[in-house]
């Protein structure tokens, strides 16, 4: 760092998360700066590129690592937006360091290796306790969203939230900010949270604060328990890419909701398309696992057809696998459908002739024939 011409002379400190997670001997992937006693005009004159929109942070020309200058903030208005910020170079390390979420996450590491610590984030995070740096804290509705994302990332190590931050949180709560927080920011969070290791963590910690009840009533009301809902998101299908894990837990979690409730929860979320449409298919499969009597033709095909099956053929296999981890007969029945139904394919009957709405209605029949054919030779169908 020290041989970094684009650095030399100023003060720069690693601050956040880099500094958090290389004490936890993490890897450190992202490192972002806190320059003290610079100007805006003096970053650019080395080179560095301007990107914030609301406060002065740079891109280091080689890394484009982000170096921001120390700065205060005072709330101004409602939600995480409403701040005036104030970046001079008279802030000081700690008066940066105070505006910050957790104590853990206000931490500095001098270019000389000296770690700065005013609020005792080494001893939290020795400790295992996720606590508010001020009382400021509450001047971000945000905060209560990371906390609890922060928790799904770290309860497997013996984590908790110290009992005067949930106070906080739920002080935030009652206040009625959250109502401030746009949709895309709770998604943007949530989505995190759902890709840590412990995701039942952060939908607990909401619940517990009445944060849930405020940005995802449904889950907070709606069938049953909360716990009971939660265990199901560690219970996936086993193939599925790491990418969608996402979006498979999102699944899992509202599956149980009827349609108007999912629908309701995707639009004030306003959940990406393809989220809430696996969210759907599973949905679907539920209600086929759970559905009454004997499984049969035509509730098969008009699964497929509900699922989108015909078009969307990568998902079902994992939808079957789905339906595997609570019933495994059930998934050979509808596994070994799907194959004799995908085995029928719609070029063979345009060759034969068939064309317009004559092709779509044979297809159809063929493949009700295949589904038919597939559950007169499963072994439940025959008791
Ligand atoms: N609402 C917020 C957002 C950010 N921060 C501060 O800004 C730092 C950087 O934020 P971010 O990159 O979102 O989080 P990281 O702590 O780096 O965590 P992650 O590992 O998720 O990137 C945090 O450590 C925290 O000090 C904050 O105090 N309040």
């Amino acid at each position: 760092m020290v041989a970094d011409r684009y650095l030399a002379g100023l003060e720069v400190y690693r601050v956040g998360g880099a500094v958090r997670d290389a004490l936890l001997g993490w890897p450190v992937t992202d490192v972002d700066w806190v320059v003290v006693g610079a100007t805006p005009e003096a970053m650019q004159e080395r080179g560095f590129k301007p990107v914030g929109v609301d406060f002065p942070v740079f891109l280091h020309p080689d890394t484009h690592e982000e170096f921001a200058l120390a700065r205060t903030e005072r709330k101004s208005g409602h939600g995480y937006t409403g701040f005036e910020v104030h970046a001079s170079p008279a802030v000081t390390l700690e008066q940066d360091l105070e505006r910050r979420d957790l104590t853990i996450n206000a931490m500095a590491r001098g270019a000389d290796g000296s770690l700065v610590d005013p609020f005792n984030g080494q001893a939290d995070l020795a400790a295992r306790v996720l606590r508010h740096v001020s009382p400021a804290f509450v001047e971000d509705p945000l905060r209560v969203l990371r906390v609890a994302r922060f928790l799904a990332r770290y309860a497997g190590h013996g984590f908790v939230i110290a009992d005067e931050t949930r106070a906080l949180m739920r002080q935030l709560v009652d206040s009625g900010e959250l109502a401030h927080l746009v949709a895309e920011r709770v998604w943007a969070e949530t989505e995190k949270a759902l890709g840590e290791s412990w995701p039942e963590h952060y939908f607990t910690a909401l619940d517990d604060c009445g944060a849930l009840a405020e940005l995802m009533p449904q889950l907070a009301h709606e069938g049953p328990s909360l716990a009971e809902t939660l265990a199901r998101l560690q219970r996936l299908p086993e193939d599925i890419d790491h990418l969608d894990v996402v979006a498979w837990r999102w699944a899992r979690l509202v599956e149980h909701l009827g349609a108007p409730a999912r629908r309701q929860l995707a639009e004030s979320l306003r959940l990406p398309r393809r989220v809430s449409r696996l969210a759907d298919q599973v949905a679907e499969t539920r209600g086929l696992m759970h559905a009454p009597g004997a499984l049969d033709g035509q509730r098969t095909m008009t699964w497929l057809e509900r699922i989108d099956a015909w078009r969307q053929g990568e998902v079902v296999a994992s939808l079957i696998d789905l339906v595997s981890l609570e019933d495994a007969e059930l998934a050979e029945e509808l596994a070994l459908a799907w194959r004799l139904a995908t085995q029928i394919l719609p070029q063979r009957l345009v060759e034969e002739g068939f064309k317009g709405k004559a092709l779509g209605d044979e297809l159809r029949r063929r493949r009700r024939r295949a589904i038919d054919d597939a559950l007169g030779r499963a072994p439940r169908h025959a008791r």
